[in-house]
């Protein structure tokens, strides 16, 4: 499209943040090309509005579009401003939030381009990367013991199953480390984790995961192995070369993958799922702690502007 709208008129419930290697979803309709100015910032990349017709109804939904890293690959993961992310997608209205990512694999079976749902996260960042919507005069506490969200999770993996056989293995839970990067593991850090029992380890789950909660979107990580780090005695440690090369590959399916999703939440039958209702209006109670002589003005201001009405 030439000149796509720069904006949009209705709220866009569903969002996909593409990461190394899934930079744009080809085959949509796109209608818009937002640029959200945030408290905390502006996103890593302009947020695209495509329209994906209903499997169900026919009518078309929309679907909004941001790539992690930027359009040209230009924010390394602890650059990635993930606070301006998240809270311009749930300005536009996101709710269910499908996040995608290249990971190494930590355990045999988990064999390069096989897919994987992750349903526990172990945090190895380093604290350097904002990590909260509270703070500066707004305390706020969120539950986080899943930090996927199951009802997601169930249609990701009913809709990866479907395409097994065609090329797609999708392994259905394990868990993730998300390592700071941007250096890879060393081979102890690497068999530390697969002694904990992890799965696979990336550099973005967090503090995307936790910000998406904080700002009431279900989220859910849809991983791509694209190595064996450098635990595996047979196989060559992980290089971007490898990363790319395996992403590249394998984007068909990737793409074939998140467009099944796409297709399956935008059926009237998931409409409860997608709004988000579990999550609604939690950030309102988590935050009430903070009296309202202890607040500060700057801190009511930004949280304002992401839950509007909330501390009127
Ligand atoms: C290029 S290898 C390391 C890089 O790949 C993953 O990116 P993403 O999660 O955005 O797909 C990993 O998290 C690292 O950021
Ligand atoms: N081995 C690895 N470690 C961290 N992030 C990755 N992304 C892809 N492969 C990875």
């Amino acid at each position: 499209m030439a000149n796509p709208a720069t904006t949009y008129p209705d709220p866009v419930q569903i969002a996909v943040i593409g990461g190394t290697g899934l930079r744009e979803l080809p085959g949509f309709t796109q209608v818009a090309t937002l640029s959200v100015e945030t408290p905390w910032g502006r996103p890593s990349s302009p947020i695209a509005i495509l329209h994906h017709p209903s499997p169900s109804s026919g009518k078309p939904i929309p679907i909004a579009f941001l790539s992690r890293h930027g359009l040209h690959h230009e924010y390394a993961p602890h650059e990635v401003p993930s606070r301006a992310n998240i809270a311009a997608l749930r300005s536009i209205g996101v709710r269910t939030l499908i996040a995608f990512s290249a990971v190494g694999s930590l355990q045999e079976e988990i064999r390069p381009r096989d897919f994987l749902i992750p349903d526990q996260i172990i945090d190895r960042t380093k604290g350097v990367r904002p990590w909260t919507f509270f703070d500066g005069g707004m305390v706020g506490h969120v539950g986080f013991a899943n930090p996927f969200d199951a009802a997601v999770s169930a249609i990701v993996s009913k809709c990866g199953h479907s395409l097994e056989g065609d090329g797609v293995k999708l392994h259905d839970s394990g868990t993730l480390v998300c390592m700071e990067g941007p250096q890879f593991s060393t081979r102890a850090e690497s068999n530390l984790y697969r002694s904990w029992g992890a799965s696979v380890i990336n550099m973005s789950a967090l503090p995307e995961a936790k910000l998406a909660r904080e700002a009431e979107i279900s989220y859910q990580m849809i991983c791509m192995a694209t190595d064996y780090d450098c635990w595996h005695s047979t196989s060559e440690s992980v290089s971007v070369e490898l990363v790319m090369s395996h992403m590249k590959a394998n984007s068909g399916n990737a793409r074939r993958f998140v467009g099944a999703v796409l297709d399956e939440l935008s059926k009237d039958e998931h409409a409860d799922v997608v709004s988000g209702g579990r999550l609604r209006e939690q950030s309102k109670y988590a935050t009430a702690m903070t009296g309202k002589e202890g607040r500060t003005e700057e801190a009511v201001k930004k949280l304002s502007w992401l839950f509007p009405g909330y501390y009127d």
